[in-house]
């Protein structure tokens, strides 16, 4: 079939806003929206226009952007940050840190990159009852690196770059079921497909249900760290390609379905902060190992899935609380959403994320364990 040309004003499609009120908005987010001055008149949430075509979406960031790790700013000892903080608290060896008595809307330059340096040591970094509008949540990710506006993804009214989280929303349009979850309820990484994928990534949960709804986290540093040193060896190095979750049309042929914008990154890559080497796959997103056959790149991947998905010395499991804000690092980790409430309570979020870096490895840099001094005879 000859390819239809298409005028690139006509490649966005979808400009309709949503249906007022399909959904009810629960009390305490409009309250918090309320009290930020967010316009709802015009429904909730918006969603921006969505791209048609695939090259529209390659194009949107297919440049260097600049990027400094906030992180690799900040005083080793995060001292400003430790010393305002009422408790520091250690969720589990290898990932996850609970920090109780502040305000992330309030954090002073320095205490952000102290911030920026924790998350990027413990990969994940909770603070619950927080007052934060999602225009402060915003202007916080901007700290981390530029904030990702997602081309189709629904925010908050006059505030794009704030992506709600509203697994009730996203049932509406794909049916999930008790056996069929779908969605964030399987182990991935945000937004891997990007040039710059995404770096520290902020989730506010405003409501959530009282029971269930988790989220799990696992460590990326610690799946590379189980990993034998002969094996790491086959798989330093290595490079993948990576997909995005949306599909849009190729201009030249249409009809033949949705395709995926994939980018190529390393599977192991260094954190700019800490200078430590993880493991960068995902079962959701990372597609296939250049180089091999697809047999042997799915036998490697599926073990490199298993060791990441099962091991649960390496994995932090997360009970939310109304108002508790996550800030991990997709860098570092994947996760994965319960649907235990299966839909029957409301739960909802906001959530900014900053694009980071292109990932990159550095064959030389230590593991996380190396670096500090756990390493055991197995390890090295
Ligand atoms: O709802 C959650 O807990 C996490 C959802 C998710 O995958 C995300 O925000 O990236
Ligand atoms: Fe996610």
């Amino acid at each position: 079939m000859a390819p239809i040309a298409v005028p690139i004003t006509e490649s966005i499609v979808d400009t309709v806003q949503p249906k007022k009120d399909t959904l009810p908005l629960p009390d305490a987010v409009r309250a918090r929206f309320e009290k930020a001055n967010i316009d709802l008149s015009n429904g909730y949430p918006y969603r921006p226009a969505k791209p048609l075509y695939l090259d529209d979406v390659y194009n949107i960031r297919d440049t260097d952007r600049p990027y400094v790790d906030a992180g690799s700013r900040a005083d080793k000892d995060k001292t400003a940050l430790f010393s305002a903080a009422k408790e520091v608290k250690h969720l589990t060896s290898h990932i996850g840190t609970e920090i109780v008595g502040l305000q992330l809307k309030d954090l002073t330059d320095q205490q952000k990159d102290e911030l920026g340096l924790l998350i990027a040591e413990r990969s994940v970094v909770f603070f619950r009852d927080q007052d934060i509008s999602p225009q402060e949540q915003k202007k916080l990710g901007e700290w981390y690196g530029e904030v990702e506006v997602h081309p189709q993804a629904p925010c908050v009214p006059g505030v794009p770059g704030t992506t709600v989280i509203w697994p009730a929303l996203q049932a509406t349009e794909v049916t999930a079921s008790f056996r069929q979850t779908g969605g964030a309820s399987r182990w991935h990484t945000d937004l891997v497909h990007e040039r710059q994928p995404a770096g520290v990534t902020h989730l506010h949960n405003d409501v959530v249900p009282k029971i269930g709804g988790d989220t799990l986290w696992a460590s990326g540093y610690a799946a590379y760290e189980k990993l034998s040193p002969e094996f790491r060896k086959i798989i330093d190095g290595r490079e993948a390609i990576y997909r995005s979750a949306h599909g849009y049309l190729s201009r030249e042929n249409p009809e033949a379905g949705p395709k995926f914008i994939e980018r190529v990154h390393p599977i192991v890559r260094v954190h700019p902060a800490t200078g430590w080497k993880a493991l960068w796959v995902n079962r959701a997103y990372t597609v296939r190992i250049l180089g091999l056959d697809k047999p042997e790149s799915d036998v490697i991947l599926g073990y490199l899935f298993d060791v990441y998905e099962k091991n649960v010395d390496i994995q932090v499991r997360f009970k939310w609380t109304p108002r508790t804000s996550a800030l991990w690092d997709n860098r570092l980790t994947i996760h994965n959403a319960s649907w235990d409430y299966e839909g029957n309570e409301p739960r909802h979020g906001t959530r900014v994320t900053a694009l980071a870096e292109k990932p990159y490895f550095q064959k030389d840099a230590p593991t996380r364990r190396q670096a500090l001094g756990l390493a055991g005879p197995e390890d090295v």
